[in-house]
């Protein structure tokens, strides 16, 4: 079980997450929604520590977690495995490393690490990561550096490493916000396997059809505060316009707006190569 209890968290004057409680027992798929700048992001980089808490508790098993320092701490980044919009693989290096990488986690000690920085993994650890690319399809490309695969594959790459942690919770924010449908779908039925496995999934979606077609419970958040929690049966159109005051086409055209902005601000296109 995962407890939020009145989490906030400040920038300056503004509450980007202001007094969030939430339960979320052991096996759930979340999404997340919200307008742009409703603290969804935070709200995630919060529960594995990227960002600490202005107030609030976050308890995991009844283990407070906003309390670990030191080993203790990276043992939670550990449990509480992340994805992103961008995928944030190391392009130059290939699929199988990119996977492997998932494993630093789990090391220890000063040499371990530079075993692991140096390729040193174990047979073991080889088979763990050829066993994560088969199981989403990826088998094949193991070998092939990561810049060479198509986005929806590169994601489900990021979901391979984020296993290699094996995670108690998995973090996805936006993961599906640069793919096209096809390969949108791809990670989301990725994502739907691990959460079968038993493994909690906090998913930030501005898609509001995939949040109700994939999660078990919806969390719509804004400025900093959740405004609906529930089934996603229960979020239809007309409770997102009475939530947002916005028809869901607006909602919708408003929040892929915003992650398009936000994905060429912080990647800005490259021109083409000659
Ligand atoms: N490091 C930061 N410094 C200052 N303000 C921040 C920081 N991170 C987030 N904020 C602010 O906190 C608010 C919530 O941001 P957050 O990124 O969590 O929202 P979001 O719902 O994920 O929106 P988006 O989908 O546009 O990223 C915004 O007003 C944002 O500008």
């Amino acid at each position: 079980m995962l407890e939020i209890q009145g989490l906030t968290r400040r920038f300056g004057q503004k509450k980007a997450v202001d007094g969030v409680s939430l339960q979320i027992p052991a096996g759930q798929m979340v999404g997340v929604i919200g307008r742009s700048g409703a603290g969804k992001s935070t709200l995630l980089r919060l529960l594995n520590r990227l960002a600490e808490p202005s107030e609030g508790r976050i308890l995991f098993n009844g283990k407070d977690v906003t309390a670990l320092r030191g080993r203790a701490l990276r043992d939670w980044r550990t449990d509480c495995a992340m994805i992103f919009q961008q995928f944030n693989l190391v392009q130059r290096l290939d699929v199988l490393t990119n996977v492997l990488i998932g494993r630093l986690n789990h090391r220890h000690g000063m040499m371990a690490k530079i075993g692991s920085l140096l390729c040193h993994f174990s047979p073991e650890e080889r088979a763990m990561a050829l066993a994560a690319l088969d199981r989403f399809d990826l088998l094949s490309t193991a070998l092939q550096r990561s810049d060479t695969l198509s986005g929806g594959q590169q994601q489900r790459v990021a979901i391979c490493r984020a296993l290699m942690q094996q995670p108690r919770l998995l973090l996805a924010d936006e993961p599906i916000a640069s793919l096209d449908p096809r390969n949108a779908r791809t990670v989301m039925d990725a994502l739907t396997q691990v959460n079968r496995d038993g493994i909690t999934v906090l998913v930030n979606l501005h898609h509001l059809d995939t949040a109700r077609e994939y999660c078990d419970r919806v969390v719509a958040m804004q400025q900093g505060h959740v405004v609906f929690d529930g089934p996603p049966s229960e979020l239809n159109s007309a409770r997102i316009t009475q939530i947002y005051g916005l028809t869901e086409a607006e909602f919708q055209a408003e929040a892929a707006a915003a992650v398009n902005a936000r994905s060429e601000f912080e990647f800005p296109r490259q021109p083409a190569l000659a």
